[in-house]
């Protein structure tokens, strides 16, 4: 079986100017993968490409074994996308934008509307089917993108920073859908700003195994890993030092490492051990915090 997802030596330049560069690696089926990186680091350009919406300058792309470039109409099949702007269509109602998707998508009746049924019950929906678009909130109107990208029965699902905006409740509800299509096989690339999103997210990986998280930074990927890799390769113990308004930070291999280290030391003043997390090591790899 090929891979999900299949990126070798991919460039995009836009005016002479790369921004991603040299961007290699593979999902496989049923894995879920977060994409982090900084404003700016290439993250949604490398959706816009796995998914044909702008083509690569140089390198290669399969989706589901499929040439992005030369095979766009087959990789479409496959994937499924929910992108940063909210696409539904605001003047139509929940159930025309489905119809509308699924007849692009040639699925005919009944089918189409067994599926449309199906999806919109399983975003919790249903109720609303009549609703103009506009009249629905920004969780529901997300929740109404995923049932629509998930029309056409895709074997890989594209999310480009799919909670952005919403509230805590709504973003644990859409992590929910998230884990749970992926404990039903579905492939996940997921790009956010969130950590905790990625610590929540990539734990997952059908609940077998974990999930892996790619950071990005200026169209570059710089780590690739679990998150227990992540930490494994970092350091699991962290020493936090106030210095005026500001903290230094010095990773130890465990977190008795550290302690020991602290212990060691005469003057203890502004600084305290604990474990270290995602956002610690993603700050460390890229110089600067996320917005
Ligand atoms: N159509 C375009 N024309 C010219 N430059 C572009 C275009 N699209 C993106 N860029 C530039 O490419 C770089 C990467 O942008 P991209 O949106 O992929 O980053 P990102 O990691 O998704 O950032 P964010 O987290 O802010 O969404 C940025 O410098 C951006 O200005």
């Amino acid at each position: 079986m090929p891979s999900a997802v299949c990126v070798q030596h991919v460039q995009k330049t836009y005016d002479k100017i790369p921004v991603v560069n040299d961007l290699s690696f593979t999902i496989e089926s049923g894995e879920i993968f977060g994409l982090l990186g900084p404003n700016g680091a290439g993250k949604s350009t490398t959706i816009r490409m796995l998914t044909t919406l702008t083509r690569p300058t140089e390198g290669q792309i399969e989706i589901a074994g499929y040439d992005v470039v030369r095979q766009p109409a087959e990789v479409k099949q496959n994937i499924g996308v929910v992108l940063q702007q909210t696409s539904v269509d605001n003047d139509l109602t929940v159930w025309e934008n489905m119809e509308l998707h699924g007849r692009l998508h040639h699925i005919t009746n009944p089918r189409r509307q067994t599926l449309i049924n199906q999806w919109l019950e399983y975003v919790e929906l249903a109720q609303r089917r009549d609703s103009p678009v506009k009249t629905l909130s920004g969780g529901m109107k997300r929740r109404l993108q995923i049932a629509r990208a998930l029309l056409h029965q895709p074997k890989i699902l594209f999310l480009d920073e799919p909670t952005v905006g919403l509230d805590p409740q709504t973003r644990r509800r859409l992590w929910e859908i998230i884990r749970d299509l992926n404990r039903q096989g579905m492939t996940m690339l997921l790009t956010t700003h969130y950590m905790d999103e990625v610590e929540v997210l990539c734990d997952a990986y059908g609940a077998s195994q974990p999930g892996r998280i790619g950071i990005m930074d200026c169209g570059k990927l710089i780590e690739l890993g679990t998150l227990q890799q992540l930490k494994a390769n970092h350091g699991e113990g962290l020493l936090m030092k106030q210095i005026g308004d500001r903290f230094e930070y010095k990773f130890f291999p465990t977190l008795d490492d550290a302690n020991a280290y602290l212990d060691s030391l005469p003057d203890k003043t502004g600084m305290m051990v604990r474990p270290s997390n995602l956002e610690d090591i993603f700050v460390e790899l890229t110089g600067r915090q996320l917005d």
